[in-house]
C-alpha cells in the first residue's frame, strides 16, 4: 500500500497545526498555561492543534472513519469557568482553517471544536488502522518559547507505517550546533516518513521540495553527540556515555525533535531512561520512531527489542529507549547493560 493520500492529509493538517502553535507561542502568557491533573502544563496550542488536526484528517480521508488516539481531553474545557478560553481556541481553529483556500470561510461552533477534540479518544491496539496524534509535544520547550513538535503517525495492524512531524523552532541546519537562540529565519522543518520510502525533510515554509535524509555515518564515538531531554536529569545517562567515550556535553532539547535530530544526523545517540515506573504514552514516540528508523536509525528498549505500539495508549517496555545508527547499535547496548548492572537495573 503506498500511503499517499493518507500523506497528503497528514502533512496538511500538521502544518495547520504548527501555523495555529506559532500564532499561540508568539504572544503566550504564563497565565494561559493550565495545568492538568496529571499536574503537566496545557495550553490553547495543545487544544486547538489536536482540534485542527482532527478536523482536517476527517474532511480529507473522508468517508473513512476516523480513529485517533490524541493526547488531549476536553474535561477542563467543558468546565464552568472555561467559556472564554473556549472561545479563544475556536477562534485559533476557525484562523488556521480559513488560511486554507478549501476551507475558507466555513462556520465552526465551540461544539464543533469539543467534538473535534473529544474525536481524539480511541485506544488504538493490534487491529485496524488508527491514527496517533501529540498535537504539541514539548508543552514546557513550547512554554519557553523553545522546541516543541507537533506529531502524527499512522498505525495499521499494530506497526506504525507513517509519521509527519512539523518542528517550528529547529533550525533547517544542524540543531545541535545553532543555539536555541537562533536566527528566526532559517528556522522551521517538516519531517515525514513512509514505511520502506525513506524519511524527508522540507521548510515548514515556501514551497522548497523535500529532502532525504539520513542518520550520521560517523563510527567514531569520541566524536559522537548526544540528545536528552530538557526536563529531568536521569543519572544513568551520564553512565552509558562516559562509557562510551563521549566527550561532547549533552544536547538537552524537548520534544520529538530529539528524533528528528538523530534521523538527519545532527546526533548519534538519543536516549530515554525514565524515573521510577513512568508509563510511556505512543503519541511521544510513534512520528519520531519512523522518522529515525526510515532514516537508516534504531529505536529500541534496553534489551534492544523494538517498541511494540500495538497495546494501546502505552509502550509496555519497562526500561529505557535508545534511539541511535545501526552502526553503533551494539556499543550502545553493550554500554547499557554494563551501566544497569552496575545500578542494579533489570531489563
Ligand atoms: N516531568 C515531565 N516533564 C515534561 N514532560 C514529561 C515529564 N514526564 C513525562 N513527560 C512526557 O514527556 C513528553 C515530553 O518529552 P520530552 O522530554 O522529550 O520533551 C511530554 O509530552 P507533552 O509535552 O506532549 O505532554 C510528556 O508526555
Ligand atoms: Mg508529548
Ligand atoms: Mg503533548
Ligand atoms: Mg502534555
Amino acid at each position: 500500500m503506498s500511503y499517499e493520500k493518507e500523506l497528503a492529509a497528514a502533512k496538511k493538517a500538521v502544518s495547520l497545526a504548527a501555523r495555529l502553535s506559532q500564532e499561540v507561542q508568539k504572544t503566550l502568557l504564563q497565565s494561559e498555561v493550565w495545568t492538568k491533573s496529571d499536574r503537566s502544563p496545557v495550553t490553547a496550542a495543545d487544544y486547538g492543534s489536536q482540534a485542527v488536526v482532527s478536523l482536517v484528517l476527517e474532511r480529507e480521508l473522508q468517508p473513512e472513519k476516523l480513529s485517533l488516539v490524541a493526547e488531549e481531553e476536553t474535561g477542563d474545557l467543558r468546565k464552568k469557568g472555561s467559556e472564554v478560553f473556549l472561545e479563544g481556541i475556536t477562534k485559533l481553529v476557525k484562523d488556521a482553517l480559513d488560511s486554507e483556500d478549501s476551507y475558507a470561510g466555513s462556520p465552526l461552533s465551540t461544539d464543533d471544536v469539543l467534538n473535534a477534540i473529544d474525536s481524539g479518544k480511541s485506544e488504538g491496539g493490534c487491529s485496524g488502522c488508527h491514527w496517533v496524534l501529540d498535537p504539541i509535544d514539548g508543552t514546557k520547550g513550547f512554554v519557553r518559547g523553545e522546541q516543541y513538535a507537533v506529531g502524527l503517525a499512522l498505525l495499521v495492524e499494530g506497526k506504525v507505517v507513517l509519521g509527519v512531524m512539523a518542528c517550528p523552532n529547529l533550525p533547517l541546519a544542524s540543531a545541535v550546533c545553532e543555539t536555541n537562540k537562533s536566527s528566526k529565519e532559517n528556522v522551521g522543518c517538516l519531517f515525514f516518513a513512509i514505511t520502506g520510502s525513506g524519511t524527508y525533510v522540507q521548510p515548514l515554509k515556501g514551497n522548497s521540495p523535500p529532502q532525504k535524509v539520513q542518520v550520521s555515518s560517523n563510527e567514531n564515538l569520541e566524536e559522537a553527540k548526544f540528545i536528552e531531554s530538557y526536563h529531568v536529569s536521569i543519572p544513568i545517562h551520564g553512565s552509558i556515555t562516559k562509557k562510551l567515550g563521549i566527550k561532547a556535553l549533552p544536547v538537552r532539547m524537548d520534544s520529538q525533535a530529539k528524533y528528528a535530530g538523530v534521523s538527519r544526523g545532527d546526533a548519534e545517540i538519543y536516549l530515554r531512561f525514565t524515573l521510577n515506573g513512568y508509563r510511556e504514552c505512543i503519541w511521544d514516540h510513534a512520528p519520531g520512531s519512523i522518522i529515525t528508523t526510515e532514516a537508516g536509525g534504531v529505536v529500541c528498549d534496553a534489551a534492544g527489542k523494538s517498541l511494540d505500539f500495538s497495546k494501546g495508549k502505552y509502550l509496555s517496555h519497562k526500561t529505557g529507549i535508545i534511539v541511535t545508527t545501526t552502526k553503533l547499535k551494539p556499543w550502545v547496548l553493550k554500554a547499557v547493560r554494563e551501566s544497569m548492572e552496575e545500578e542494579n537495573l533489570h531489563f
